[in-house]
């Protein structure tokens, strides 16, 4: 395994160049950790090539502190871009490190039209579906002066024009459509206005990642399926950004309780990241405490899986999924038990290894108040 001059280990890195890069390029995650429990040298993780990756574990067990520390190393790294996907609310204390909480904002026209029924909880055979979906087709058409070819109907743009959901109510109320159709769709669409992340006018999604601070969205409060739209907008649009050329920086989406965003309106934007994200420099990490509610595709195209620790057998048989020739025995019984101990699998390097994160510079908030830290402020 690559080994740099000042004995820090870097997963994720196949090659040893012998040299430490100037400015560096590896996030100081922990240490190795023996099996008598005793530390060892530094562990790294490269920064400098796009990743996929995956951090699981129970709850409690350290998967939202292990994304903080990774947000950290990346938010002191250059030509990166930590954007946090924060559900829960637990993100807030890389302000620290220079970051910033923002209320997420997406352009309706960020979601494509074919999703449209399905973010409004619409059969989109069904009369109001249908007439919600071409009623966004025809104004994401007109906003980008007509232009039909399938390809990017398909894209989100989530920099072209976008209409603003009242607009798309109106066109609703003057489509040619049953009245009851009409109705039915404005309803579903004030339902979303409700939601507060729509904004026709918001920024682009590249934004986000421009100057390589932490931005952490904070999703806390949001309902789910606006939670799930705000994930596939800033996911294709770093995406798209970045094959486009408009983004500089190699963004990172670090997205926190990821289970709650397959199986919805963001799925196929993550697996876009997943499967193709690291041709154009996109890297994902999804951290979850139900490993088996990500599809297999998610631990077959990561090339890093830390693995805190796992008690149910459907999430530890995912594991099994990532286990490859080179793993000598099961991973499940290489989990370590405590807290901040992980299991980190690396495909780069074939290897894999028990590491105890690092202690955050920055305050994990969610944190669950500890008796001895009360004395000590007494
Ligand atoms: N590497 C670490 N070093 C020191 N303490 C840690 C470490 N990792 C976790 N902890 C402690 O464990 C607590 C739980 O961690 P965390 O909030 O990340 O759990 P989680 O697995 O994300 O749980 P949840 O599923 O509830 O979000 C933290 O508040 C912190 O006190």
């Amino acid at each position: 395994m690559p080994r740099r001059p000042d004995g820090v280990y870097v997963l994720g890195r196949d090659g040893d160049d012998g040299t430490e890069r100037d400015p560096p390029h590896t996030a100081r995650i922990g240490s190795f950790l023996a099996r008598d429990g005793s530390v060892g040298a530094p562990v790294g993780v490269d920064l400098d090539r796009p990743h996929a990756g995956v951090v699981f574990g129970k709850r409690g067990t350290g998967k939202s502190y292990t994304l903080g520390v990774l947000a950290e190393e990346l938010a002191e790294a250059d030509g990166v871009a930590p954007v946090v996907v924060d559900p829960m609310g637990v993100f807030g204390g890389l302000e620290a490190a220079g970051g910033r909480v923002v209320d997420p904002a997406v352009r309706p026209a960020s979601i494509p039209p074919s999703a449209w029924p399905d973010l409004l909880g619409l059969d989109p055979a069904s009369g109001p579906g249908s007439l919600v979906w071409r009623v966004v087709a025809d104004a994401v058409d007109e906003g980008r002066g007509g232009r039909t070819d399938a390809a990017d109907a398909e894209s989100t743009a989530a920099d072209r024009p976008s209409p603003s959901l009242s607009a798309l109510r109106e066109a609703v109320d003057a489509a040619d459509a049953p009245a009851e159709t009409r109705r039915a769709a404005a309803n579903h669409l004030r339902l979303a206005a409700s939601w507060g992340i729509f904004d026709a006018d918001a920024p682009p999604v590249a934004s986000l990642a421009a100057d390589g601070e932490p931005v952490v969205l904070d999703l806390a409060g949001v309902p789910d399926e606006a939670a799930a739209a705000v994930v596939r907008a800033v996911a294709r649009g770093l995406y798209d950004a970045r094959v486009e050329g408009d983004l500089p920086r190699l963004p990172w989406l670090l997205v926190d309780e990821a289970h709650a965003f397959f199986g919805g309106v963001g799925e196929p934007a993550l697996r876009t990241l997943l499967t193709r994200g690291r041709a154009p420099g996109v890297s994902l990490v999804c951290a979850t405490q139900r490993p088996a509610a990500l599809p297999s595709v998610a631990v077959s195209q990561s090339d890093l899986l830390v693995s805190h620790r796992l008690t149910a057998e459907r999430d530890v048989d995912r594991l099994a999924e990532a286990e490859a020739t080179y793993l000598a025995g099961d991973l499940a019984s290489r989990l370590p038990d405590g807290v901040g101990e992980a299991l980190v699998v690396d495909d780069a390097t074939e290897t894999a290894h028990t590491v105890r994160i690092r202690e955050r510079r920055t305050p994990h908030e969610g944190e669950s108040p500890r008796a001895s830290r009360l004395s000590d402020a007494e």
